[in-house]
């Protein structure tokens, strides 16, 4: 049974706040995401429709960015006394803080990848917020595998994607108790958060789909605080999502937000279509902004694609450690042609599918068997369960077969690395890779092909003054469900479930002539 206090609570999510007149003017939040302006672009009202109204009012103000996991990497030290921290270069996180007016402050709040003992856990907690403005939440680990690999991974990540109904390792039903743990936790974050709050003057941007009741917690204590949320996820169909149990309860705690930004347009449109049908409510769109009228308050809906940050990336292009490794990769695979694919391991990022191509591909073209490589990086999991594992060794079973079959001494058709890479590391594969082949079945955006176009801009490009030269065609090959893929016009566009013709689109993205294959 869900308690008593959870359901107040979420009645109150409701959002029966009585934000009128002045309160709805002060209510500006500032462009907090980077696009790479050749790739992806705001129109100019979408950007400005944000800040342009009153620019000063978000200088000086601070920005807490909550999230789940802090942008953080950690490791216990050598002699097992205490831990180390550093940044996360890979973490979104980041990226919107490049977003921010550069004089506006800005504090983390999430949990740590890693188990903290608690007897640590202040001394960890100072540090972080000393040395990084990072403001640890410790999540008890039994709440922690109920909430995130519980309601998050089995739950909402696979319906989010597409999958129904619910795991199969829970009984293929909808569990109210990891429901209650993803209230609980979701009520542990606000509280670091509170924390730390000045509700005056501070902006709260919280990120994704494990954080979608947090503005309840905060809208119930904060009536007039700015407070915006951003879905990293898919948001999918009304009639994908109308089969989730608490499907109001979640579009009520997000509409206590002021602001609700999507990857794509579709996301936006899914989620005004489940706001419309399951609870009933207008949306009016003006000069480019979506306005969504809920108890009195206007919530803002805006398209707000997540991009690379080019500054970034191109200082990484010209490191050191890069160049040596372009060296050695290129020794490694002299006179062979790279496909490269770089995923997390996850159920839906069609890595067995972009396997199966890869092999259909040398079937019927042989004149590939010998020449063509698959490099493969998967990032190991955050999650875990039966789908999971079940992937994992499809993947390794399909690696060993089309190894065994067309591979010959001095060639191994599929190169199969299960562990992370490092920035420079990865821009170091983009660099001798032809091809880049996303046959995700289903995600939220997928930064791989912007990385990979800057990275191989940088590579033939004057302006970044690189002299490393890698060839210079560079392909992309992208499923057509994923965000970023109707940004890619330069792009093959593929339904990563047809093996067939992503067979084709392979073998066509490495047989076209120099000038022919510019991706973007
Ligand atoms: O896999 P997790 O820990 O639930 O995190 C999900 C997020 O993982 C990030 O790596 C992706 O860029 C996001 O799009 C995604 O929403």
């Amino acid at each position: 049974m869900m308690s008593r206090s959870y359901t107040n609570l979420l009645d109150l999510a409701s959002g029966n706040f009585p934000v009128m007149g002045r309160e709805k003017e002060r209510r500006r939040f500032p462009r907090v995401m980077t696009v790479p302006g050749n790739i992806v672009e705001l129109d100019d009202e979408q950007a400005n429709s944000v800040t342009s109204e009153n620019p000063s009012s978000v200088a000086g103000d601070r920005m807490i960015i909550v999230a789940n996991l802090l942008p953080l990497k950690a490791k216990r030290r050598p002699d097992n006394k205490g831990w180390s921290f550093s940044w996360n270069e890979d973490s979104l996180l980041l990226r919107v803080k490049d977003g921010l007016p550069e004089d506006m402050e800005v504090l983390y709040v999430g949990s740590l990848p890693v188990d903290v003992d608690p007897i640590e856990q202040d001394d960890v907690a100072n540090y972080l917020l000393e040395k990084f403005k990072c403001v640890p939440a410790f999540l008890p680990p039994s709440l922690l595998a109920k909430y995130y690999h519980g309601f998050c991974k089995k739950q909402l990540w696979p319906l989010f994607h597409y999958m129904l109904p619910f795991s199969a390792d829970h009984g293929g039903r909808f569990d109210r108790s990891m429901w209650e743990a993803y209230v609980s936790a979701n009520k542990m974050f606000s509280q670091k958060v509170i924390e730390v709050l000045n509700p005056e003057d501070d902006f709260v941007w919280i990120h994704d789909y494990h954080l979608m009741v947090l503005p309840t917690f905060l809208r119930r204590r904060f009536v007039r605080l700015r407070m915006g949320f951003f879905l990293h996820s898919p948001f999918p169909s009304s009639e994908i999502y109308r089969s989730l149990p608490v499907r109001e309860e979640i579009l009520k705690a997000l509409l206590n937000s002021d602001l609700i930004g999507f990857h794509t347009f579709d996301y936006a449109r899914h989620f005004l279509s489940c706001c419309s049908r399951m609870l009933g409510l207008e949306y009016q769109s003006k000069r480019g902004y979506i306005g969504l009228e809920y108890y009195g308050r206007t919530v803002g809906i805006k398209i707000m694609p997540v991009g690379i940050h080019m500054g970034h990336i191109e200082s990484v292009i010209r490191q050191a450690d890069k160049e040596l490794k372009v060296e050695e990769l290129k020794r490694q695979f002299e006179g062979k042609t790279v496909l490269l694919g770089v995923d997390d391991m996850d159920i839906f990022k069609g890595i067995n599918l972009k396997l199966l191509a890869f092999e259909h591909m040398l079937k019927q073209h042989p004149n590939w068997q010998g020449r063509a490589v698959l490099v493969q990086i998967a990032n190991p999991a955050r999650g875990k369960g039966i789908e999971l594992e079940e992937i994992q060794s499809e993947i390794e079973e399909s690696c060993k077969r089309i190894n065994k079959e067309f591979g010959r001494p001095g060639y191994e058709p599929i190169v199969f690395m299960h562990r992370p890479l490092s920035i420079s590391e990865r821009m170091a594969y983009y660099t001798i890779a032809e091809c880049v082949v996303v046959t995700a079945v289903r995600d939220g955006m997928n930064l791989t092909p912007y990385e990979y176009i800057i990275c191989r801009q940088g590579v033939s490009g004057a302006e970044t003054g690189s002299d490393l030269v890698g060839p210079k065609k560079s392909m992309l090959v992208v499923s057509e469900f994923i965000g970023c893929s109707p940004s890619l016009s330069g792009a093959i566009r593929v339904n990563p479930w047809n093996v067939e013709s992503t067979a084709e689109a392979m073998n066509e993205s490495i047989s076209m002539s120099e000038s022919e294959g510019v991706a973007a």
